[in-house]
């Protein structure tokens, strides 16, 4: 397989369209093939390994075991006609020899089935365990992937990785890689038999090969790839489906409907002209394929007949041929598949690997320790923090957090709060400066043991499909029945929980629909105080919410803040008001902090944005 005929790096149409649609989430993610690369394969190949010592030969001896069988009764029916039904030599016909001999070619068949059968199960079981093998090591690399990483990318384009780039192998391993190794055996097979029965009929019927790759790879190819382009284009519609449905609310509520409706019949009209063109093209070109087979036969019986006049070939030897023959187009458009099976899977294994080799960015030192059970005193010591390079998000920030402080962190949208916890939590490393938690640079330490020990609770509230129970639950997985309902009853929850048709075993979505958002947060608060962490980080929520939610809000959150030392990005003014400090930033610098009371007397930034607050009201 040459490198340069490989380079079909396929741009299907619809890429570039990305440009003039950027609505579209799913970003088709770029080249569908791409050429051979050895590398590649070695590496992709090397997840067969476990199972090659074990499972392989299996898969060997049956295949050559079925590929023998297939090549001996072309063989076999030449000599019923050669020697029981028309003998050549001049004798009668013998049935009984007609006899034995179909018994012979029932008995391979019985053979190639068995062999069949259990070849495809050993192949099954491999390709399967590959691929299994592939996504887990992706999802697990996946997982310790940091923010940075996900910054960049889209979630949608993170999927396709996982599911379609790993299904597009998955077609590899369990038939490819096999039937490849049929092909090829088969077709050494039958052209050795072709020269040895007639070398002249057999030269004549090779002649035609490389006409019938080029048909099956060009044409095929060609085929296939309008095929391909209908899936995207289908692909392209589910995403945007999928994007609709989540974004429905919005969409009513801007009365967007029409709009969308718009957007979506240009695509829906996409898909049915690219189906259009695949059908056409399919209708064109598939019967040519056939035709140029039957050119092969052609040549075959006209010259076939020429030899058996000249007395160099029997009838028996000439079906031999033709069955041969028939045998022979099978694995020669097979081949021409597979390499473009192959192709796909470079581009499929390339994008794969790509992640699998991208470092986490957030990573424990060599040599880091676990942090002992952790106080709760916080220093950063001019920290200065980047996202992208030359924008500083954070310029020499200076906080010392003594051990039970709650800290409230208020301030303008884009002024530097999240990143603040972000940083708090080491989702991103400090680009400047030092940050300390009871004296341990938080770089020394390892990320598990302090994530551990600090409890998040953000904004928009992550509820997962299950029930009430495992919701809270997710906080500390051990933790007993009893241990969850306790939480929930300090955070206030207990109460609206038990009015839900199920209780605590009320089954909940994934976005948490069933619940208000008040509901959400003390379901997120029980989570949290379930984990008892030492460092309690808060993004608290903007939504108003009625004054007896926020009432129980507020007394939940004395539950939970007590002995810890919390982080709130704050927004409500009972809670920032009962916060020890209040942390006034602006453009990434700590410009006021210290009470409320301090901070009103000082009437400055903090003093305009409650003033601020109380106009709103
Ligand atoms: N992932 C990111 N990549 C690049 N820049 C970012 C990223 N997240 C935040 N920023 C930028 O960093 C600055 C601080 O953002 P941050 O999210 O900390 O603000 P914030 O005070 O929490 O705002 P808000 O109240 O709106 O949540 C902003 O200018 C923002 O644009």
């Amino acid at each position: 397989m040459s490198n340069d005929a490989a380079v079909e790096k396929q741009n299907i149409p619809g890429v570039k369209e990305k440009k003039t649609q950027e609505r579209f989430v799913y970003q088709d993610d770029e080249v569908i093939e791409k050429p051979f690369n050895w590398g590649q394969f070695s590496r992709l190949f090397s997840y067969m390994k476990p199972y090659a010592k074990q499972l392989l030969p299996i898969v060997i001896v049956m295949m050559v075991l079925g590929t023998i069988t297939k090549l001996t009764v072309p063989y076999l029916t030449s000599l019923a006609i050669d020697r029981a039904i028309a003998p050549t030599d001049g004798s009668s016909p013998s049935l009984t020899l007609l006899y034995w001999i179909a018994g012979g070619i029932l008995l391979l068949y019985i053979i190639q089935w068995v062999a069949a059968t259990i070849r495809i199960k050993y192949t099954n079981i491999i390709g399967q365990r590959v691929i299994y093998d592939l996504r887990s090591d992706l999802f697990k690399h996946i997982q310790k992937l940091s923010f940075s990483f996900f910054d960049k990318r889209p979630a949608g384009s993170v999927m396709v990785r996982i599911t379609n780039d790993i299904n597009s192998l998955q077609d590899l391993f369990t038939n490819g890689v096999v039937n490849l190794l049929i092909d090829c055996v088969q077709l050494v097979g039958i052209i050795v038999i072709l020269m040895f029965i007639n070398w002249k009929l057999g030269l004549a019927v090779v002649l035609t090969v490389p006409l019938m790759f080029f048909i099956s790879t060009k044409l095929r190819v060609k085929i296939r790839r309008a095929w391909q382009d209908v899936r995207m284009k289908n692909s392209r519609i589910n995403s945007h489906l999928n994007e609709s449905i989540q974004g429905i609310r919005v969409t009513q509520a801007y009365t967007q409907e029409e709009e969308n409706m718009k957007f979506f019949d240009q695509m829906n009209m996409t898909s049915r002209k690219s189906w259009n063109r695949a059908s056409t093209m399919n209708q064109a070109f598939g019967p040519l394929i056939e035709i140029t087979g039957g050119v092969g036969s052609l040549i075959l019986f006209w010259f076939g007949a020429y030899l058996i006049q000249e007395g160099e070939l029997t009838i028996g030897l000439l079906v031999a041929f033709a069955n041969y023959v028939g045998n022979f187009w099978d694995p020669i458009n097979r081949l021409g598949q597979m390499y473009n099976q192959l192709l796909v899977a470079m581009a499929s294994s390339e994008r794969i690997f790509e992640f699998m080799d991208e470092e986490p960015g957030i990573a424990d030192k060599p040599g880091a320790k676990p942090i002992p059970t952790i106080q709760g005193n916080i220093k950063f010591e001019n920290v200065i923090f980047e996202y992208e390079k030359g924008r500083q998000a954070l310029k020499g920030i200076d906080l010392d957090v003594q051990a039970g402080q709650s800290i409230a962190l208020v301030g303008h949208t884009g002024s530097g709060k999240s990143t603040i916890i972000n940083l708090l939590s080491r989702f991103y490393d400090v680009t400047e400066g030092k940050l300390t938690i009871d004296g341990y640079n938080i770089r020394d330490i390892t990320i598990r043991s302090l994530r551990s020990q600090i409890g998040i609770v953000l904004q928009d509230t992550f509820i997962f499909s299950g029930t009430i129970r495992d919701n809270i639950r997710f906080g500390r997985l051990n933790a007993t029945d009893k241990e969850v309902e306790a939480a929930a009853k300090a955070v206030n929850a207990h109460e609206f929980i038990m009015k839900l048709p199920g209780g605590y075993e009320t089954e909940v979505e994934e976005r948490g629909n069933v619940l208000s958002m008040g509901q959400r947060q003390l379901l997120s608060f029980a989570r949290a105080l379930l984990a008892d962490p030492r460092i309690l980080i808060l993004d608290e929520a903007t939504a108003s919410i009625d004054t007896e939610t926020e009432l129980k809000i507020q007394d939940a959150l004395k539950v939970l803040l007590e002995g810890r030392t919390s982080f709130m990005v704050a927004h409500r003014l009972s809670t920032i008001r009962n916060a020890d400090n209040i942390i006034v930033l602006d453009h990434g610098e700590i410009k006021e902090q210290g009470n409320h009371e301090q901070l009103i007397q000082k009437q400055g930034i903090y003093n305009g944005l409650i003033e601020a607050q109380f106009r709103f009201l």
